[in-house]
């Protein structure tokens, strides 16, 4: 089987197909000029516009070469003939400008241009120049009100009028040139009006009327350019492109060059105007009958690149305002940069794609010289703008015009086409019968849709699926229904369906759809930012992979693709829900370590939100986190839960989020299973949702296990401690869990390792409050809740199905204080009781032994137990210190010597250490570097 490709870009220039250019280094350069000059783009072409003696067969490829040379050496000599008689200085001296409306919007901009060119040391120079800013459209909309026999059209005109003359004015000031240019502009004025007048009377304006009249303002925009390039003591002078640009019109409102008709009328024009400098109108021309004509759309771009043909330039420069082509819309992707280079292919991928680069039309005269266009911003010409030209094109690694840089970067750019609407045919009937693909789209050309991509399941040819804008997608639809009406009803199509609010996300790059791992990565980087694809097209030309996403993904998709291959940098919203003192610490540590993080580990961490009970803050693109207190306190707005996940889930410009829940509640955690469905990543220190029923905790990790989100809890037990990843680490390879037991509570072990002779229960209790051991309410340590909830958890970790009720726990809380209202007035009473404790605690000592607040995982057993017991003083849980945890794994493998993990496993820095490093776990399971 043979794949036909056309290039898309190529075919949608003119609806037809055109031979492959030549390329530099197959083709003697003597053969390309000769291309050029006959207009010609392949060798069969040129034997076939040539005379008698070019005919001939291309067979046999070892005699090819000698053949083609021996009988186009007479079209090359009456080639050089020609030339030698031509007076167009040539040899790549000219350097061709263009300047759009904006460049050229007042007169302090045109000084501005004059500079340029001024400044330019090339040896001779074309300058391109559209009309001022708003001009064209002037002239427009004063030749409808004409046309519809409304009196103001003369206003209109005056406007202009006086729009041009104060210009020029304030631009020269006075002298000949301002007399020599006013009196142009009165007399072209005093034409305008009786023209105008006419059309006025005769209530219609024909087209070569329409594009005479509105071909005004770069008629006066280039005059005074020149004046304004004199003035700064450049000699050189204008020319009006209708007297040198031929054109000839096709069927789409668009125009072809006639190349040999308008070299032959610029070397007579140049006979007449010898000058090394020239400024030249854009968007007009003439046509083959000398009638004045337009280039229409991007048609002084269009000027630049017919001139830069015609005189071989060396370069053609676009001066805009902006700095060059983005590698995605800057509106929408923060971190777009400026391209150095791109292909002429690429360019015209990009530029269907919506990006603002050259039309595809306007480089194919460029194309032909292999002449490099530079996009330019006038505003900022310190930047080196994106030069577009011809891709490198030997294997052996040497390159012509691209630096190696920008040819190493497989994929340039992204863009967007919005507001599209997906149309699948399917069925079995389709598969082998010929034509129903042909039906198809010539049902959707008879509606005047316009297809933007297409998609078809190759292998079964059951569908077929494309995408056309939505305000189209209901006609398309109801003709197809009516085409296939039969089909439908016999079953050989099975459906029409129509999928509403779609995107089309191009990612454009030369051959980088023909390099292994690239669309990988490219869906690698939407599925983990949860886009779903819905469909997906790939070119045969290589230069783009095209996929439909949700069109309220269109913006996220761009920036997950992005940050994923051109800066190769994860990038994760962050929210954050209680700022308390494990929160608070987070975000300390976020602080310090953004910048290095950014640099060094290629990981964005963007926080967005911050809610605490009372007030949150919110921003799009990330907080300031040396002012988050203040902010929350002076500017916060009320907290909100629901409008908080909005926002997270709304943030368009980064493509992952993650919520850090540092609160001990109960009702954020209710919130994790919606939060993971759609799509958000959740950390989290909060003991409640893995501890809370066990219906809740094995559907949420039964969602987390079939999905690309992810759920984070290490510092739920241990704090920093790896006591999670140390359980899983076991289960993954397959290791037996038998028993954890230990003392999981930070609080009880600094209370139990300081309880000596000096210090009372009540008073070690504040110590390990204001050391910010103790959760939030100080009984849930001492009343073994806490300890149970991390018993239930490292439980279910280890595959036990056990509510928290099913853990025995013995309280530290004495009888009557069970009932206090609140945790301060429980502190405030537990010095009464002081004495229990103690009596225990001297029992104890007086056997050998200490006391120490123990949890047990009996997974053999199917128990959990939470229970106050004591200890010979050489055992190990007797040598602890300050807050420390201490868990022994008994395992398969670690049976009889139980692995044992110890450190600290309560404290702000320690806590909140391990939050962020489950923060960049879950940064490098999203693809950044390990
Ligand atoms: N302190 C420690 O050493 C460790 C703490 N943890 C856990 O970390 C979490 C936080 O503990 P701390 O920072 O010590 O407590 P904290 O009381 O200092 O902070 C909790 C914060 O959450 C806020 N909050 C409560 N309900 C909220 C709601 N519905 N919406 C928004 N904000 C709300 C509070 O206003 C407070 O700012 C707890 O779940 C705790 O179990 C886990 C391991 C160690
Ligand atoms: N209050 C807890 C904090 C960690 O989960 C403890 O004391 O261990
Ligand atoms: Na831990």
């Amino acid at each position: 089987m043979a794949l036909v490709s056309i290039s898309s870009a190529t075919a949608r220039l003119q609806g037809q197909v055109l031979q492959p250019q030549p390329k530099a280094l197959e083709t003697p350069l003597a053969l390309q000029l000769v291309f050029a000059r006959r207009g010609c783009s392949s060798l069969q072409q040129l034997c076939r516009n040539s005379n008698g003696n070019a005919h001939g067969s291309f067979k046999k490829v070892g005699r090819t070469n000698v053949f083609i040379h021996a009988t186009l050496a007479g079209v090359i000599q009456q080639e050089e003939n020609k030339s030698s008689k031509a007076t167009l200085p040539c040899g790549e001296t000219w350097s061709i400008h263009k300047f759009g409306g904006t460049c050229v919007g007042t007169y302090e901009r045109i000084q501005n241009v004059a500079k340029i060119v001024v400044d330019d040391p090339s040896l001779r120079k074309v300058v391109v120049v559209s009309a001022m800013s708003k001009v064209t459209d002037m002239l427009y909309s004063m030749l409808e009100k004409a046309q519809s026999r409304r009196n103001d059209h003369v206003d209109a005109l005056d406007l202009i009028f006086q729009k041009h003359k104060e210009t020029a004015t304030a631009l020269l000031g006075e002298g000949d040139d301002l007399s020599k240019l006013l009196s142009n502009l009165e007399e072209d004025t005093h034409n305008l009006r009786a023209m105008l007048r006419a059309i006025y009377i005769a209530g219609h304006v024909t087209e070569s009327f329409s594009d005479f009249v509105v071909g005004h303002g770069e008629l006066w925009s280039a005059q005074m350019l020149a004046a304004a390039v004199r003035k700064r003591g450049l000699s050189c002078v204008w020319m009006d492109t209708r007297e040198v640009l031929v054109v000839n019109p096709t069927s789409l409102n668009q125009v072809d060059p006639d190349f040999e008709a308008s070299e032959n009328k610029l070397l007579k024009w140049y006979t007449d105007h010898p000058a090394d400098t020239i400024i030249a109108t854009g968007f007009i021309a003439s046509t083959s009958e000398n009638v004045p004509t337009t280039l229409k759309r991007d048609g002084s771009d269009f000027s630049a690149a017919i001139l830069g043909a015609l005189f071989r330039a060396k370069n053609v420069t676009i001066w805009t305002d902006v700095d060059g082509v983005y590698s995605a819309d800057p509106r929408k992707v923060q971190e777009a940069v400026v391209l150095e280079s791109l292909s002429y292919q690429e360019a015209w991928e990009l530029s269907y794609f919506g990006a603002n680069v050259l039309h595809p039309r306007t480089t194919i005269p460029v194309m032909k010289y292999d002449i490099p266009v530079t996009i330019r911003n006038v505003f900022n010409i310190s930047a080196p703008g994106t030069k577009i030209c011809r891709f490198p094109a030997t294997e052996s690694g040497q390159n012509d015009s691209l630096s190696f840089r920008a040819a190493d970067l497989l994929v340039k750019g992204f863009a967007t086409i919005d507001n599209l609407a997906l149309v699948n045919v399917e069925g079995t009937g389709m598969a082998g019968v010929p034509g129903t693909a042909s039906d198809i789209f010539a049902t959707v050309k008879e509606v005047g849709a316009n297809v933007v991509m297409i998609s078809q399941v190759a292998s079964s040819e059951h569908s077929v699926c494309f995408a056309v804008p939505e305000k189209e997608v209901m006609q398309v639809a109801n003709a197809l229904e009516k085409k296939f009406r039969v089909a439908l009803e016999v079953g050989r199509l099975s459906r029409i369906e129509v999928v509403h609010d779609c995107c089309v996300l191009a990612a454009v790059g030369q051959r980088m759809a023909s390099t292994p791992g690239v669309s990988a990565t490219l869906f690698g980087a939407l599925a983990k930012a949860n886009i779903n694809v819905r469909a997906i097209a790939q070119g045969c030309s290589e230069y783009n992979i095209t996929v439909v996403v949700n069109q309220e993904d269109s913006v996220r998709a761009l920036n997950a693709v992005h940050s994923r291959f051109y800066l190769s940098r994860t990038s994760l919203a962050v929210g954050i829900i209680g700022p308390g003192l494990i929160g608070g610490t987070l975000l300390e540590q976020l602080r310090e370590q953004a910048a290095t993080l950014k640099e060094d580990f290629k990981i964005d961490l963007r926080v967005l939100g911050i809610m605490g009970s009372r007030s949150m803050i919110l921003n799009n693109l990330g907080l300031d986190l040396s002012q988050w207190r203040q902010q929350l306190a002076e500017k916060g707005e009320n907290a909100d839960l629901e409008r908080f996940t909005t926002h997270m889930h709304s943030n368009h410009s980064i493509p992952n989020t993650v919520i850090v829940d540092c609160t001990a509640n109960a009702e954020v955690a209710g919130k994790y299973y919606q939060w993971l469905k759609r799509g958000i990543h959740i950390v989290t220190p909060n003991k409640r949702a893995n501890s809370g029923p066990l219906n809740r905790y094995l559907q949420l990790r039964e969602l987390q296990r079939q999905s690309y989100t992810h759920y984070f809890y290490e510092a739920t037990v241990g704090a920093g401690l790896p006591i999670i990843s140390t359980l899983r680490g076991f289960l993954e390879t397959g290791d037996k869990i038998q028993r954890i037991e230990g003392i999981f509570s930070g609080t009880l072990s600094y209370i139990f390792n300081n309880l000596s002779e000096g210090k009372t229960f009540s008073q070690i209790v504040s110590e390990a409050k204001a050391a910010g051991y103790t959760e939030p309410d100080p009984r849930d340590d001492l009343s073994g809740l806490d300890v149970a909830r991390k018993v239930i958890i490292l439980a279910r970790e280890s595959g036990l199905r056990l509510e928290l009720d099913d853990i025995r726990v013995q309280s530290l809380v004495p009888e009557p204080l069970q009932a206090c209202s609140s945790a301060d007035e429980f502190m405030e009473k537990l010095s009464d009781y002081d004495h229990e404790i103690s009596t225990k605690r001297d029992e104890a000592n007086l056997a050998g032994e200490v006391l120490r607040y123990v949890g047990l995982v009996d997974v053999l057993g199917n128990t959990g137990s939470v229970e106050l017991r004591r200890y010979p003083s050489t055992h190990p849980f007797a040598q602890l210190s300050g807050s420390d945890n201490i868990i022994s794994f008994t395992t398969a493998r670690y049976q009889k010597q139980p692995l044992i993990v110890r450190g600290p496993g309560a404290g702000a820095d320690v806590t909140a250490g391990g939050v962020f490093s489950d923060m960049l776990r879950l940064a490098s399971y999203l693809g950044a570097p390990s």
